[in-house]
């Protein structure tokens, strides 16, 4: 049995996992499949080109599947339709964030913020005395009794609903008064509402707690339902349909047993479990948010590639990212949709509207999580999570995967604590780390020993900060150096391009400008954007170019159409590029952790790779367009610093590279100016872009480094012997004396 399979893999998927010539899982997939199979929140903290993608793609994808089959054969229970309609929690008047079982039963809220509340499906009406149990299953905040139709589902704050809540309050119309004393855990809450005397009250664990409410005559003839609010916590409920654990006396009677003409139908229909269990067409089982449109292209295509042999149903993907007509995206939604994969803006515009309904979700995957909360989409992640029920219909509890190379962050810890149940961490090195098959180095960059610039015939278009300061050789002003910095980098690119024999690269620049600029002297140097022999030929991906543009692009490089693609760090996470074997970043990032995505994009599924950052030892002038900045950068030419409402910083690089180095724990390897990588570092045998290969010199020193342990091991096995044969046969022989 394939390795994938013996996880418990669909072989329809392993099939698909073997055309992509995946023989073995990784070790990321290794310990995340069967950890999402299983039902678990998962964190995964792996490498760069570890494989995080397929860990998620695959379990979500069978599940969903599997889901749907049984939906279809009916192994999901399903309502008998002409059965009487039993006493249940309702389905349909309840909050968003508030799930209850199939059997209407049971019923929970992880939102630890706001509260949530659901109703019965049915009330009572006078006359008559009623009684229903309900029991605390989980820690948490709740309050308990009854409210009308008309009220509040946050019970008790509004002056149609009273309710008993567990610390030791009773509460109407917002009105908390002492009462019962605290309850939690294990405890049984009995709620009695007398419309004889228009009282009611509560027990704990039997316990008369005595009178906590008298029915205003407004109340009179009206229908009150049992009525439940929470705030992370889960409560069981007994209509006394089961032996009730403290049968009622003095004449109330279980709720369940309530005459026909004293009981008042709910907002529930008979038919709204059917329409909960079967999801609605607009209503995916999963939602993978991405921080970018490459990004999430990249991952639908690799659940895509995943489904190819899954069939009856096939699974329905659907791509929801902005900068395509949304008209597209709300038919395909309508026509019915069972994963979807987008960025943060669309897919809130298509909640917000309705388009998309969260009420099936039962996976919220965050890809990049750190650098989605770092782009300030928390809200954003709050607000989906809230409005998704954390229990499933068919009584599943919603699934959270968070990933990415960079995790260790304080607030992405924060968010798993907010978020998610009791995951697991799936965290291969401890901390942010970069993977042995990735070599990086450091090319220091200085006009002061490089002069270089001073007698360049063409050089690249800098950036423009530099526009109104008086900037020319001969005099080392910072802003002469600075100038010099922008001119040398794109030099030493080129050169590193030559000395490797470069032929396909990801070059990062700090800016858009800085990547149009580049852009236009690559092919300047290269003979021209149109030359078809451009040794520099090369596309932008950034986010002023159109979506058809940035696609278009990447997809040029990727089947080598082109041999660099200049990026923003819009491309630094996740974007998978087969066999790339060069990066080259012209500044350092200012996020640390954006260091460690950059160079992730080589050394990938265990290819060899190379990155070379250029980085200045004088400090470098630069835009910073903050929202003070009305065109946020468009043809800004505020070149003033922004400690004078400008638009410029000074960049110090050094510090960066301290930083980077800090929080990676190493000193990264710098090279000289003939951009070698020294051989005894990095062995000289790697090809970049190319599997790590065995060497045949290698082979040599190997057998003279275990040369003493076979030794060692050799005298060992003779004593042994010795010691067997002296046991055996009691003699001892010539060698031994
Ligand atoms: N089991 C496997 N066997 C062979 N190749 C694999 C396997 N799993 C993944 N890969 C390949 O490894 C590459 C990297 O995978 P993936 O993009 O999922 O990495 P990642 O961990 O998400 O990286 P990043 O942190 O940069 O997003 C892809 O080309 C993928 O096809």
């Amino acid at each position: 049995m394939a390795a994938f399979e013996e996880m418990g893999v669909l072989p329809e998927i392993a099939k698909a996992v073997d055309d992509m010539d995946w023989t073995l899982p990784t070790d990321v997939q290794n310990e995340a499949i069967p950890m999402i199979l299983g039902g678990g929140d998962v964190l995964m903290a792996a490498e760069t080109g570890s494989g995080k993608t397929g860990a998620f793609c695959l379990p979500i994808l069978q599940t969903v599947w599997e889901n749907i089959k049984d939906i279809e054969s009916g192994k999901t229970a399903k309502v008998n339709k002409d059965a009487p309609v039993r006493w249940q929690l309702s389905y349909s008047d309840r909050d968003s964030g508030m799930a209850v079982t199939p059997d209407g039963v049971r019923c929970q809220s992880r939102d630890g913020k706001a509260w949530q509340g659901v109703r019965a499906n049915k009330g009572v009406t006078a006359p008559g005395k009623y009684y229903y149990e309900a029991t605390v299953a989980d820690e948490g905040l709740c309050r308990v009794g009854y409210s009308t139709t008309m009220a509040s589902l946050d019970l008790g704050t509004c002056k149609n609903g009273f309710g008993y809540g567990g610390t030791g309050k009773k509460s109407n119309c917002k009105q908390f008064d002492d009462y019962g004393g605290s309850f939690g855990l294990h405890d049984v809450i009995g709620c009695f509402l007398d419309f004889d005397n228009m009282t009611m009250s509560f027990s704990k664990g039997g316990q008369d707690l005595g009178l906590a409410f008298s029915l205003r005559s407004e109340f009179k003839g009206k229908a009150f339902f049992p009525a439940v609010v929470l705030k992370n916590a889960e409560l069981v409920f007994n209509f006394g349909d089961t032996p009730l654990k403290f049968p009622p006396t003095g004449g109330f009677v279980a709720i369940c047993e309530a005459p026909s003409n004293c009981t008042a139908t709910g907002l529930t229909k008979a038919s709204d479990q059917d329409q909960v269990l079967k999801p609605k067409n607009n209503a995916p089982q999963a939602i993978i948010l991405e921080p970018s449109r490459e990004l999430a292209e990249q991952t639908l295509k690799q659940l895509d590639l995943f489904g190819l042999h899954v069939d009856n149903p096939k699974i329905r993907t659907l791509l929801v990212v902005g900068g395509v007509p949304v008209k597209e995206q709300i038919r395909a939604l309508s026509a019915g949709v069972d994963i979807v994969c987008g960025t943060p803006g669309r897919l809130e515009e298509l909640i917000n509207t309705g388009q998309l309904a969260l009420q099936s979700c039962r996976f919220f995957v965050l890809d990049e999580a750190d650098g989605l909360l770092k782009a300030g989409h928390e809200k954003l992640i709050n607000s989906i999570h809230a409005s998704i029920p954390k229990l499933t219909p068919d009584g599943k509890r919603l699934q959270m995967v968070v990933c990415s190379a960079t995790l260790h962050s304080f607030e992405v810890k924060k968010l798993a604590e907010r978020l998610m149940h009791f995951p697991t961490w799936i965290d291969l090195k401890g901390e942010d780390a970069v993977p042995e098959t990735v070599h990086h180095v450091v090319l220091h960059v200085d006009p002061r020993d490089d002069d270089l610039w001073h007698n360049l015939r063409q050089h690249v278009q800098t950036d423009g900060v530099h526009a109104h300061d008086n900037v020319r050789k001969g005099i080392n002003s910072p802003e002469t150096l600075s100038e010099a910095v922008k001119m040398l980098k794109a030099e030493y690119c080129l050169k590193a391009i030559d000395t490797h024999n470069v032929d396909k690269a990801i070059i990062f620049c700090r800016t858009k400008v800085d990547c149009d600029n580049l852009e236009k002297y690559f092919n300047l140097r290269g003979g021209g954007a149109r030359n078809m022999g451009n040794p520099y030929s090369c596309v932008c991906l950034h986010g002023d170019r159109r979506p058809q543009e940035r696609k278009g692009n990447l997809e040029s490089f990727k089947n080598d159409e082109v041999k660099f693609l200049i990026c923003t760090d819009v491309a630094a996470r996740g974007l998978d590029i087969t066999g790339l074997p060069f990066a080259i970043n012209v500044t350092l990032p200012d996020e640390k952790s954006n260091y460690v995505h950059r160079i992730g994009r080589v050394g990938r599924a265990e290819r060899m790779g190379l990155a070379i950052s250029l980085v200045a030892d004088v400090p470098e002038k630069v835009w910073y367009h903050g929202e003070w900045c009305k065109s946020r950068g468009k043809n800004c030419n505020n070149t003033r610093l922004t400690s004078e409402h400008g638009c410029c910083v000074w960049y110090n690089e050094p510090q960066y590279l301290a930083d980077i180095e800090e929080h990676l724990g190493v000193t990264i390897q710098s090279v000289g100016r003939d951009l070698k990588v020294p051989l005894n570092e990095f062995d000289g045998k790697v090809v970049y872009g190319e599997k790590r290969g065995n060497t045949g010199s290698n082979y040599q020193t190997h057998v003279e480094q275990l040369a003493p342990t076979v030794d060692e091991l050799l005298a060992l096995e003779r004593e042994t012997q010795i010691i067997f044969i002296k046991r055996q046969y009691g003699k001892i022989y010539p060698w031994e004396r």
